[in-house]
């Protein structure tokens, strides 16, 4: 599947640098473009990734160039008075040669909260393909109740941590809780990350920040990536098609992802790398081992490692995707992992595809769950959010 990416506010955009990354790691291209929005000139300047002409800067007038603070009125007024210049940002997007937008927020901030609404918006006027939103839920600890957030000074510094406007502390939960209700019912589907899922026990948000967006942009990048794959030839491709009809069941969705060492049968060094050209690279691998690897893999993916946890009994619609060396990914473990996948979610139909990659170094499998309408911690969140309701 071909994206195209828009982030929203500071995490928005780092999650959007973080695809960016993650797909220039790839041997296969899926996004096509990703631009950048942000009420705070400094955070837009720190990123690594997104191109210098698509950042770009909202509410200069409002906030100095630095960011609402939390503030997700302001930063709705901003994207009411700015809705041209939203509409300028998006249209760099290529929308002849996309599958679907992804728009990336972290829900807790001002901006993110009330900005990417309305790009859902705007985009659902441009582009005929589906809107899905990559949103970062702010953790528990930083959004006990609003305005007890905690301080992340000592994770990396993005921007200055003066530069925000003072005001009230930031209502992380009531923005977040806004913004799950406003994104559900404006986009095709909510993607939703826990930050709590990659916190390190007693360590700041922040640090836990680059290890979260890394790993939630591998997961979507692994989907998007399995239907663009052609070399080796997959099993089975898991196109734009079947994505977009596993997406959007209602409720939100979670990825979910787990991998183990594997052995690509690959040498070491340039004299290993030659004499894998002239045949080779390619391991004996046991049937039973295969098999169990991708048994326990997919078992770690669906029950342990979800974006946000949720009860997944609750989804109505799964896709799952293998990537790993070919001789890792026997037919028989793809069935069964398939299966173990169905017996845990109860989805009658998984959906999916194989990536075999000769280089790749552990098997992988990455699990796309919708639909999902039951979650503690959405129902936590702010006034309560009931998964049922949404969508
Ligand atoms: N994943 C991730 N989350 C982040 C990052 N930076 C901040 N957050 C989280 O995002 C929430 C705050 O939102 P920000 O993105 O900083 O704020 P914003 O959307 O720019 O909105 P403003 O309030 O206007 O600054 C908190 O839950 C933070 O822990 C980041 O780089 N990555």
């Amino acid at each position: 599947m071909e994206i195209g990416v828009v982030g929203v506010g500071g995490g928005g955009n780092a999650l959007a640098d973080a695809l960016v990354a993650d797909d220039a790691r790839r041997a296969t291209e899926y996004l096509v473009r990703a631009v950048a929005v942000d009420t705070d000139a400094a955070a837009l300047e720190s990123l690594d990734r997104v191109a210098d002409d698509d950042r770009h800067l909202l509410g200069a007038v409002h906030t100095d160039g630095r960011g609402t603070g939390g503030d997700a009125e302001l930063a709705a007024e901003i994207a009411r008075e700015e809705r041209p210049e939203l509409q300028a940002a998006v249209d760099a997007l290529p929308v002849g040669r996309i599958d679907a937008t992804v728009v990336c927020a972290a829900l807790g901030g001002g901006t993110g909260a009330a900005v990417a609404p309305a790009v859902v918006d705007v985009l659902g006027q441009v582009t005929g393909t589906p809107v899905y939103v990559l949103g970062v839920l702010p953790g528990d600890a930083e959004a006990g109740g609003d305005g007890d957030a905690v301080d992340t000074a000592d994770g990396p510094k993005r921007r200055d941590p003066d530069a925000a406007p003072s005001g009230p502390d930031r209502p992380l939960a009531s923005n977040a809780a806004d913004a799950v209700r406003a994104l559900r019912a404006g986009a095709d589907d909510l993607v939703a990350a826990d930050l709590d899922v990659w916190r390190a026990s007693g360590a700041s948000y922040a640090a836990a920040w680059p290890t979260a967006d890394e790993a939630i942009a591998t997961r979507l990048g692994a989907l998007c990536a399995a239907g663009e794959a052609a070399d080796p030839t997959p099993e089975r491709v898991l196109d734009a098609s079947e994505l977009t009809n596993t997406f959007g069941a209602g409720g939100v969705s979670a990825v979910g992802a787990a991998s183990t060492a594997v052995d690509n049968g690959r040498r070491e060094g340039v004299v290993g790398g030659l004499l894998d050209r002239f045949g080779g690279g390619d391991p004996d691998v046991d049937e039973g081992e295969a098999v169990s690897v991708a048994v326990n893999t997919a078992r770690k993916a669906v029950t342990h490692r979800l974006s946000m946890p949720c009860d997944v009994a609750s989804a109505s619609r799964a896709a799952v995707v293998f990537h790993a060396p070919p001789a890792w990914l026997s037919r028989r473990g793809v069935e069964r992992a398939r299966a173990l996948v169905g017996e845990e979610t109860g989805v009658p139909e998984i959906r999916w595809g194989d990536h075999p990659d000769p280089t790749a170094e552990s098997f992988g499998v990455t699990v796309l769950l919708s639909g999902v309408r039951a979650s503690d911690r959405l129902e936590r969140l702010g006034d309560g959010v009931d998964p049922e309701r949404l969508g």
